[in-house]
Order: structure tokens, then C-alpha cells, then sequence
């Protein structure tokens, strides 16, 4: 009869725990694998990167080391036969409109030129001071000469070149015609790699690389670095050094002999693809939206390498220092999955999905058995409680509640009042009328009392036709006037006991107030209320009696 917690609570919540701490752990576990894997990806990057940068570095320092030399030459010119013999011809070709001028003793690359009327529109070309333009010829045939060792198989760069202000070139690839000559020259003057190293342009005198352009003469994607060439303070032209994308591309390919996941590429400085592991994904433009070049953009101000996160993509980005570009590592879900890590977490998610199912199907069993023993121990109480037959309080249980009423009844000086009811002529129901209808009459009898009752009031069987009603709170004449509409109630009810039978019954009460004696006791209000209900039953049933 008491109101104990549900025992699932507890079930529910140790299940939850245990279920939130797998949970827990699983989680941890991949975010360390994620962790390992996002170090792993930046370090597999950055050595790519430094692979890449070290070719970078190398052309760079062969551009450094022809630079010292030019300025060199520049700075101290040779008086040399040769020296005299360019000058000679430099004095008979310079009108042509293209001329080129090579040495037959000396094993030089040829100075081509165009001629002084066609340099005068531009500016930014001079030829006004004869001898440093002497120094200046004799200087790029002895660049020419070193360049001429230059190996295009092996050397990273494609193409050196040194173009002078003094309306001439000198390249490591020689050109074909005259209109090369003429195109080639009209086409580097105006690009950005000359035009920047004027000295009001770029008063440090650095280097300059460019973003991927569309070489001269068809020649493809190219990027170009450049730097001035200065002597006494004068700007003599620049000294260039030409990278192809499927040079840049080849040594992309070398540095990711390591197995490598997802997409390669090398952008430069305005995120234009240079190189990518996949040319097709990559110089396509797909693989970075143009929304995401503006976060990467953003991210490279920040440091010299980092990630980034689009949707589904994981991105690892690492600055070139020989280059300025950045290069970037793009990979899937799918193959961040295909990956040791991701293998790892996916077994991981699959022992977390194992073990919540059988988490899940144990806490389902275990709540069900509870159940069940719950539904068992509802049974059992009920059973030791109520009469089966009217489910009115057994004696045991009505005695238990009416001592409780009864105390409560006496705190509050409030009378208490009991009537006791036994059917008359039972025992011929039963004999006329078989123990089926017997139990029909009994349950009747406790229907109507069931109906009559108040909250607070308190019914049960206390023997085979006997009950017993506690009325707290209850004067002993509204006992009677109860017991009297009872006892009418009963008598008026016809009972059908079979097909074609009824029957009426009657009753017959004794009434009993805590008002008499001052008793409270349950029990004594009982054996008085007896006492009463056996003098009405001798003075013909069917009637209340509450004087003894
Ligand atoms: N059908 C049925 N009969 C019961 C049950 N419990 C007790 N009885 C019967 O009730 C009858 C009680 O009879 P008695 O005590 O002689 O009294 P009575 O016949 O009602 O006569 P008065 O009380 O003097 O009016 C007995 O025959 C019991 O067998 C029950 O649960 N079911």
C-alpha cells in the first residue's frame, strides 16, 4: 500500500551513465585520433613543402650568384679584345631594326637587340651614355657565356634570361627569328616583373615573383622571379628566371613519392594554381571555390602554415619560402576515412555502435523482468490486502487503515462512527440459489457500499456476509441515516442470479459513534456496533439498531 520509487528509475539512470561514459570515451578517443591525424597530414605536407622549396632555393641562388656576377662586371668592366670587338659590332647592327650579336671566338649565347630608333618611344629604355652601354655589352656577353652551361634538363628553372634597358636580351633559350626578338622584347618591358624593379617602384631592390601567367611565344603557364641588376647606383635591367608548370609539376610529383591522400596543389600568390598531384582537378579550378580562396586567404595572413576546415574537407596549408606561393593539401571524408586514422575511428564508431546495441537490448531485457516482477508484487499486495470477490479491504487490511483514521479522528476531537452490516438469510442464497449467486449477492452488497462511501471513508469484508464501514469525521445519527439508506438501497435493488431468476436482499446494521464512550478503538467500535447489529437481526432484520 506504500508509495516506494520505481526501481526502472534506477535501472534507467545507471543505463544512461554507463551508456553517456561509453559514450565519453569513444568520442575522446577519436578526437585524439583526429588530433594524430591532422599533425600527421601538416607534417606530410610540410615535408612536400620543403622538398619543393629546396629547388626553389637552389634556382634562387644560381639567380643571386648571376646577379653578383653581372653587377660585378658592370661594376668592373674588362678591356679585352672581345670587349672591343662587341663593341664594334653592337655600333654597325644598332640601326637594324633587330640585329644579334655574337662572338665567334667566344662560345657565348647571342645579346639580341632591337634598334636606337625604336627604343626612343619607350621611356624607360636608354642608350644615351656609350660607354656604360660598352661595359654593359661586354658584361651580358660574359653572363652569356657562363649561361650557356645552363641545362634545361637538369635545372629546375626553364629559362634564365638578363633584359637590359639598353634596348637587348640575352636568354638561355636563344630566339628562333627576328620576330621573336622584336615580340619577346616589346612583350617583357611591359609585364610587371620589369616595369616593378624601377628603382621609384622598388626602392629595396628585392626579388619579384609573379602569379601564373600565359608565357610569351605560347609557351604555357609560366611564373617568372626577377631582380634588378644595379651598378653605380644605375639601373642596368633585370636578371629573370622562367618556371614552367609541367617543370613546377614534375617536381611536385617527386616530392609526393611518399603516398600521399587527396589533392596536391601549389598555388601562387593570388591562389592560382601552379602544380596539382591531380592536373586535371586541380588546373580545372575546382578544387577550392572561390569563397574558400577567400578563407585561405585570410588564413595566410595569419601564419606560415595551418588548416582549414570546408564542410566535409580537411585542408593543410603550408607557405613556400623559396616561392611565393602556398601549397595545399585537400582531402575528402571518404579518404580521411580510408586512412590508418580513419580506419581506426571507424572500427572505434562500429565497437561504440556493438556495444550501445547490446547496451540497449540488455537495459530493454532488464526493465521488462522488472516489470514483470513489479506487475507480480502489485498482484501480491493487492492480494493480501483486498477480498478478491468485492474488492472491498480484507479484515487485516481494513483494521490496519481504520487504526490510522481512527488516530487521526481522536487528534482532532472529531467523533468517528462505524457501522457493521450483515446480509440476511444468506445461507438460503446459497441453498436456494447455488454459491454462484451467493458470490453475485456478496458483490452487489459491495457495489452498493462502494457507491456510498466518501474519500475519507474506509468499507471492507470482515467475514463471509459481514461488513464493516469506518466513517471519520461522522456524527453517530448521519452513521445511522447512512446505514438507513443502505439498508433501503439494498432492499430496493432486484438481483438477477440467473436467466430467469431475481432475488431482493436485505440487511440488517448496527451503528456505532466514538461519541458514546469517548472510544476511538476500532475494535471496540466494532464489538459495539455487533452487539447492535445482533439485536436487529432479533428483532426481525432488515433494520438499523444503534442502541444497545
Ligand atoms: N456464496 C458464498 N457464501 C458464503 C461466503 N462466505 C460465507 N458464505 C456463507 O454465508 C452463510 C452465512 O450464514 P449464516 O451465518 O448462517 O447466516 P445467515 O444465513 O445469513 O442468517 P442470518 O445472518 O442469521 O440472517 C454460510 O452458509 C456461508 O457458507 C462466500 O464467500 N460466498
Amino acid at each position: 500500500m506504500g508509495s516506494e520509487k520505481d526501481p526502472r528509475i534506477i535501472v534507467h539512470l545507471c543505463f544512461l551513465t554507463v551508456f553517456l561514459f561509453s559514450t565519453f570515451l569513444t568520442w575522446r578517443e577519436a578526437l585524439v585520433l583526429k588530433n594524430t591525424y591532422e599533425v600527421n597530414q601538416q607534417i606530410r605536407l610540410t615535408t612536400v613543402a620543403v622538398t619543393l622549396d629546396r629547388q626553389f632555393q637552389f634556382s634562387l641562388d644560381a639567380l643571386g650568384f648571376y646577379r653578383s656576377m653581372l653587377s660585378y662586371a658592370l661594376t668592373s668592366p674588362i678591356d679585352s679584345d672581345n670587349s672591343r670587338q662587341a663593341a664594334r659590332l653592337f655600333d654597325q647592327q644598332r640601326n637594324n631594326p633587330v640585329w644579334r650579336l655574337n662572338l665567334n671566338t667566344q662560345r657565348s649565347l647571342p645579346l639580341n637587340g632591337l634598334s636606337d630608333s625604336w627604343i626612343k618611344h619607350y621611356p624607360v629604355l636608354n642608350r644615351d651614355n656609350p660607354q656604360r652601354l660598352r661595359d654593359e655589352l661586354s658584361a651580358a656577353l660574359e653572363f652569356s657565356f657562363i649561361l650557356q652551361f645552363s641545362d634545361p634538363e637538369r635545372d629546375f628553372q626553364t629559362r634564365t634570361w638578363y633584359l637590359s634597358r639598353g634596348g637587348f636580351y640575352v636568354s638561355s633559350t636563344p630566339p628562333l627569328n627576328d620576330n621573336d626578338v622584336l615580340e619577346s622584347y616589346r612583350g617583357m618591358i611591359q609585364r610587371d616583373y620589369f616595369t616593378f624593379m624601377h628603382p621609384d617602384n622598388n626602392p629595396q631592390r628585392q626579388h619579384y615573383w609573379t602569379p601564373v601567367y600565359n608565357g610569351l611565344l605560347n609557351e604555357g603557364a609560366t611564373v617568372t622571379v626577377t631582380v634588378p641588376v644595379d651598378s653605380g647606383h644605375y639601373w642596368y635591367g633585370v636578371l629573370a628566371m622562367d618556371f614552367s608548370r609541367e617543370a613546377i609539376h614534375r617536381q611536385l610529383q617527386r616530392a609526393l613519392q611518399q603516398k600521399h591522400q587527396g589533392v596536391v596543389l601549389l598555388y601562387d600568390h593570388q591562389l592560382n594554381v601552379l602544380a596539382s598531384s591531380d592536373m586535371q582537378l586541380g588546373i580545372s579550378g575546382h578544387a577550392l571555390s572561390a569563397s574558400e580562396k577567400q578563407q585561405l586567404q585570410a588564413a595566410l595572413q595569419q601564419g606560415v602554415r595551418g588548416e582549414l576546415r570546408f564542410g566535409t574537407r580537411f585542408v593543410t596549408w603550408d607557405k613556400l619560402r623559396g616561392f611565393n606561393g602556398v601549397i595545399v593539401n585537400i582531402q575528402t571524408l571518404h579518404e580521411g576515412l580510408k586512412g590508418d586514422a580513419g580506419r581506426i575511428v571507424l572500427v572505434l564508431i562500429l565497437m561504440w555502435l556493438v556495444f550501445s546495441l547490446i547496451l540497449l537490448g540488455s537495459h530493454y531485457a532488464i526493465t521488462r523482468l522488472i516489470t514483470q516482477m513489479m506487475r507480480l508484487q502489485n498482484k501480491l499486495e493487492w492480494r493480501a490486502n483486498y477480498d478478491g470477490l468485492t474488492r472491498l479491504y480484507n479484515r487485516a487490511a481494513f483494521f490496519d487503515l481504520c487504526e490510522h483514521s481512527a488516530a487521526q479522528c481522536q487528534r482532532s476531537g472529531r467523533p468517528l462512527a462505524l457501522i457493521q452490516m450483515d446480509i440476511d438469510f444468506f445461507k438460503s442464497v446459497n441453498d436456494n440459489y447455488g454459491h454462484h449467486a451467493g458470490d453475485l449477492a456478496l458483490s452487489h452488497a459491495a457495489c452498493i457500499i462502494t457507491q456510498s462511501l466518501r474519500k475519507m471513508d474506509i468499507a471492507g469484508r470482515v467475514g463471509g456476509e459481514e461488513f464493516c464501514l469506518l466513517l471519520p469525521e461522522t456524527h453517530l445519527q448521519d452513521a445511522v441515516a447512512i446505514a438507513e439508506r443502505l439498508r433501503q438501497k439494498l432492499a430496493q435493488k432486484e438481483l438477477l442470479v440467473s436467466s430467469d431468476k431475481t432475488l431482493k436482499l436485505t440487511a440488517s446494521f448496527g451503528v456505532a459513534s466514538s461519541e458514546e464512550q469517548g472510544d476511538y478503538q476500532p475494535a471496540s467500535l466494532q464489538s459495539l456496533a455487533d452487539g447492535r447489529l445482533y439485536k436487529a437481526k432479533q428483532s426481525g432484520r432488515n433494520r438499523v439498531c444503534w442502541q444497545s
